[in-house]
């Protein structure tokens, strides 16, 4: 199969992050584990005993995101992906089931074991215009994480610098607002914002879907090399398939809230087991398959 364009040529240059340094690969550590998720929307209507007004859209999900490798999740448009997405992030509580943070159940960290849970992992969203403050510039967005990490005022330009420079960007930028950005410069911020808050692990959530392809392949790149620089456990959360394929060490296939298969990317475009996994690789077209 063909590769996407840029996303065989060439990898973007990496640079450890100050303070970051190379993580240890610690492929046998589980780091956020999902043990049987669910997850209903809508209040039941208890005084009558209905579950009427309910609707559930995650049941039974369990995975693991270690150190150092990518897991991917891939399901169609309403398929409960960012349902699940919010629920790693501990943005929103599960119905049923448990997330496990380095084996302690994040429903009981409370004040400073929460912030490092939630510091730890962090999210780049699809729509980067929309998880950046358009009222501030650059300098302000990229210092706030190292605010909140209660890093001293006079190192955060260097650290910020650096934070550019990891994800591919120049100092100019520093000045200008969101709005002023391109999608891809955007995208970068975020994932260098995220990066400044030194995670364990990043919860991509549709991180390149907004982007043209040639800008979708550079950003890969670049998570790639920021994954194996640092140590950092990815989980991916889309619906492209070629992506998933490139970026993934494991791909599980969402189908209706249910994880209809799991496996490596090979056993799972060569030999897809489940119909809905046949059905997703046929709808698309020709998805390109990227040597690793
Ligand atoms: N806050 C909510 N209240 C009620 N239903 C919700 C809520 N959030 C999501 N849903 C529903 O849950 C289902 C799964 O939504 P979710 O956004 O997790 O899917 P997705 O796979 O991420 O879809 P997409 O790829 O289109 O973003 C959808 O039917 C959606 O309408």
């Amino acid at each position: 199969m063909t590769p996407s364009p840029g996303m065989e040529t060439g990898a973007i240059a990496c640079r450890p992050l100050p303070g970051t340094g190379a993580r240890q690969r610690r492929e046998d550590l589980a780091m956020l584990e999902l043990q049987g998720i669910g997850k209903s929307y809508g209040a039941p209507r208890s005084w009558l005993g209905s579950a009427r007004n309910q609707r559930t859209v995650l049941q039974d999900i369990s995975m693991t995101v270690r150190p150092g490798r990518t897991l991917g999740l891939i399901g169609e448009s309403g398929a409960g992906k960012s349902t699940l997405a919010r629920i790693a992030l501990g943005l929103l509580a599960p119905t049923s089931g448990t997330v496990l943070f380095d084996g302690t159940d994040v429903a009981n960290l409370r004040g400073r074991a929460r912030m490092k849970f939630r510091r730890a992992v962090q999210p780049v969203f699809q729509d980067a215009a929309g998880a950046l403050n358009p009222r501030l510039g650059v300098e302000a967005i990229l210092s706030e994480p190292l605010y909140l990490r209660g890093i001293a005022p006079s190192e955060r330009p260097d650290r910020i610098k650096a934070a550019l420079e990891a994800v591919d960007l120049v100092p100019d930028l520093l000045r200008r607002r969101p709005r002023d950005l391109s999608g891809g410069q955007r995208q970068r911020i975020g994932l260098a914002r995220a990066l400044l808050m030194e995670p364990s692990i990043l919860i991509l959530d549709e991180p390149v879907s907004a982007l043209d392809v040639l800008t979708q392949a550079q950003i890969l790149n670049l998570i790639k090399d920021l994954q194996v620089q640092t140590g950092l456990g990815c989980l991916f959360i889309g619906h492209d398939l070629a992506v998933a394929d490139f970026l993934c060490d494991e791909i599980a296939v969402l189908d209706r809230g249910r994880i209809v298969e799991q496996g490596h990317p090979n056993q799972l475009f060569g030999a897809p087991k489940h119909a809905y996994t046949r059905q997703l690789i046929k709808a698309t077209l020709r998805p390109a398959r990227v040597s690793k």
